[in-house]
């Protein structure tokens, strides 16, 4: 009915409907002039459809408009980055990948108005619906996507399309930031402690907590009171979900009839039962691009490109020293050089790729695909880690109060985020409350729980089996055989989570062709703890089913049993074994593929000051660099690496003797001369392929 108003009716019901709430819009639209606005709203609706596929979803062109005209742009005093349409010769530092972690550092850097700053970034901007929480699932596949499928393996994932599990990645200025789903969980105080045992110093959890509330403006006052462990006035905003269904409450009420305690994930005990914390404003996705890089936006020293490939890091034939970057935009091959540092934050599948591409890494892999060897480092590309859960544990339930996706998406859900920011549009995919718990591998009195719930007012039925099924990969024929009989109907999901993985994975390259996709091994479940762990995880996900709270709503858990286990009996350890190796699903958690160690440590990529091992003037800031994977989702604490990573870099710039040195002859003058560097590189070849 929507796709029949036509783009002009869709515009125009949107200009009839009641403007009244923000002044400035209105104020501001008249000066504009509504054949302005349209184009406006026109531009967008072509966009964000070209981008997600208007089939996909009848409401789209709806919803865009009424965005656009509500939050209309030329009114947004945060708007998007500009896409510089040619980079200088030399940038002071040259920072890889827009993403997570890519835009706090182009942020901070550029904080010091004598630096100059480069931001390459593969993918372009955002888009109005990649604000909408509802819709994350949407972006997965879509252009914002780099679509990684991992090599088939038989011990995960062996429901999905040719067993190949889905590392939807973004690739997007703001990177995974803008295709997940804002959960803000910074992990456990023993993580962070663990890094420093591991001979880290200065990434003890009394170490970093200051990072995480440099970032950080929490907007709950409740939580905010806790000034120990929540900062407010940060540029990162954290809030609670505007919009809950009974279901959130209910899952809280069962965890305390099941003995834990209501608490603060991300304050002094993170065992327990609570709310998820997102990172939203207003109800709209608070990208770490949105955050940080947009209050930016005008700075002078800060040049943004995108749809700028990077393909290598270019080093000194001699020194090995990273002096710049090739990468591939409008078609053609370029060269920038960096006079300080260039920096890797292409997230933890590119920056190894990127190195081996570049001759850093596993000496014998590099020459296997006939890359020539700059620094032998074996860590490249290990050490992989990633959380999983068990997709699709369901439980049906009786009353009408739960996210299905076509009685929530509608035009008054979304004049309702449009206009007064919450409603059902504002629930990111329904995900409403988290626990950590223990299972019986896991010292209780840790308060190091190893294992979480993701509770949501959904599941893989609540589309129809559209867009959940395509985003997790599954296969037709699975997907049909058990959950299409409940398409539609009314339930709430748990995804049980293992915290610490033991098995590891790798990445290698396919070629030295830096467009091909390098070869993902997830090894999921390869550790029989794994097994173990996940197992008791999906028991106890069942039996909280049975509380009084959730059998209230006629809570019944939907037990279809999974095509390749019907042999086996169900509910025995033996089914779980066989069932958690199906529907295993990514929580998109990859990290570790470029450690950080002492230079004891031989797997060690980046030492604590996150400089690579024998690249002078590289390092790497992004999920990569973590030693083992956080005790929860890691946004967080990706974020929280960049704004160490950055005051690390102004540490050493700004106080060191060299600097200051040369800051008093001229404080624009690079510490190496540009021309120089550039004749010589090209002179010496290191410019090539
Ligand atoms: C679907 C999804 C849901 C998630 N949900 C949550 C959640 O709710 N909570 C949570 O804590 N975590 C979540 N995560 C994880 C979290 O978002 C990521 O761990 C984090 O964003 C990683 O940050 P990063 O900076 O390491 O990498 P990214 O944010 O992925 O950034 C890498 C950037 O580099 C760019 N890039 C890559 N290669 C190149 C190249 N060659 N040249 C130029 N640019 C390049 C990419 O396009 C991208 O913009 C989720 C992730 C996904 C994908």
């Amino acid at each position: 009915m929507v796709l029949g108003l036509g783009l002009g009716a869709a515009a125009g019901a949107i200009f009839k409907a009641s403007a009244g709430s923000k002044a400035a819009v209105t104020a501001g639209a008249a000066a504009v002039g509504a054949s302005k606005l349209g184009i406006a709203i026109a531009g967008a609706i072509k966009i964000a459809t070209t981008i997600i596929g208007v089939s996909k979803l009848a409401i789209l062109p709806f919803l865009i408009a009424a965005i656009a005209y509500y939050n209309y742009d030329l009114f947004d005093p945060e708007n998007r980055p500009f896409n510089v349409p040619e980079v200088s010769l030399a940038y002071d530092f040259i920072i890889v990948g827009g993403g997570s972690a890519g835009c706090v550092l182009a942020s901070r850097l550029s904080e010091v108005p004598h630096w100059r700053i480069l931001l390459l970034e593969a993918g372009g901007q955002e888009t109005e619906i990649s604000d909408v929480p509802l819709l994350s699932l949407y972006l997965h596949k879509s252009k914002l996507d780099w679509k990684y499928r991992t090599q088939p393996q038989n011990t995960a994932c062996q429901a999905m399309k040719d067993r190949r599990c889905c590392w939807t990645r973004g690739k997007v200025i703001g990177g995974s930031s803008v295709l997940n789903t804002m959960l803000y969980i910074r992990g456990n105080r023993r993580d962070f402690d663990q890094w420093a045992s591991f001979g880290n110093p200065g990434w003890g959890y009394e170490d970093i907590l200051p990072y995480f509330r440099k970032s950080e403006d929490q907007r709950n006052p409740y939580l905010a009171r806790n000034k120990r462990y929540h900062g407010t006035g940060g540029l990162w905003t954290v809030q609670d979900s505007p919009y809950n269904t009974p279901l959130g409450p209910a899952f809280l009420q069962a965890g305390e009839e099941m003995g834990y305690d209501i608490v603060d994930v991300n304050g002094e005990q993170q065992t327990g039962f609570a709310f998820y914390q997102f990172n939203m404003r207003r109800g709209s996705r608070a990208s770490t691009s949105k955050s940080f890089l947009r209050p930016a936006r005008l700075r002078k020293n800060l040049d943004v490109a995108m749809f700028a490939h990077v393909t290598k890091v270019l080093t000194h034939p001699e020194t090995k020293r990273a002096i710049g970057v090739q990468f591939i935009r409008d078609g053609s091959l370029q060269t920038v050089y960096a006079t300080r540092e260039v920096i890797l934050s292409a997230g933890a599948i590119s920056t190894p790729h990127l190195m081996m591409l570049s001759g850093i890494g596993p000496a014998d892999e590099l020459q296997r695909v006939g890359i020539p060897l700059v620094q032998h480092l074996p860590g490249v590309g290990q050490n992989l880690q990633d959380h999983i859960a068990v997709g699709g544990i369901a439980f049906l339930i009786d009353y009408p109060i739960s996210i299905v996706m076509k009685r929530m998406v509608n035009i008054n859900t979304a004049l309702r985020y449009a206009i007064t920011e919450d409603g059902p549009l504002t629930s990111s995919v329904g995900l409403e409350a988290v626990a950590f718990i223990n299972t019986k591998y896991a010292n209780a009195s840790d308060d190091w729980p190893d294992m979480s719930f993701m509770m949501t007012s959904a599941s893989v039925m609540s589309d129809g089996g559209s867009q959940v099924k395509t985003a997790h990969g599954l296969s037709d024929e699975f997907y049909q055989e058990v959950y299409s009989e409940v398409n539609d109907r009314d339930v709430f999901g748990i995804f049980p989570m293992m915290l610490r993985p033991k098995s590891r994975g790798f990445i290698k390259l396919a070629s030295k062709n830096p467009l091909r996709y390098p070869l993902l091994y997830h090894n999921y479940l390869t550790h029989p703890d794994d097994v173990n762990v996940l197992r008791e995880g999906v028991k106890t996900a069942v039996a909280m089913g049975e509380t009084q709270a959730l059998k209230r709503f006629g809570a019944r858990f939907w037990s279809k049993p999974l095509p390749n286990c019907k042999h086996l009996p169900q509910f025995t350890d033996e089914y779980w074994d066989c069932a958690i190796r199906q529907y295993t699903m990514t929580i998109y958690h990859m990290s570790g593929t470029a450690k950080m160690g002492p230079p004891s440590d031989p797997w060690a990529v980046v030492d604590p000051q996150l400089r690579v091992y024998g690249v002078p003037g590289l390092r790497v800031i992004d999920a990569s660099i973590m030693p083992t994977i956080t005790n929860g989702n890691i946004h967080a604490p990706v974020v929280m690496i960049a704004e160490k990573g950055a005051d690390m870099i102004k540490e050493l710039w700004l106080s060191s003797t060299q600097w200051r040195t040369k800051r008093a002859r001229s404080d624009l003058e690079p510490i190496c001369n540009v021309t120089e560097v550039a004749e010589n590189t090209l002179k010496d070849g290191s410019t090539g392929s």
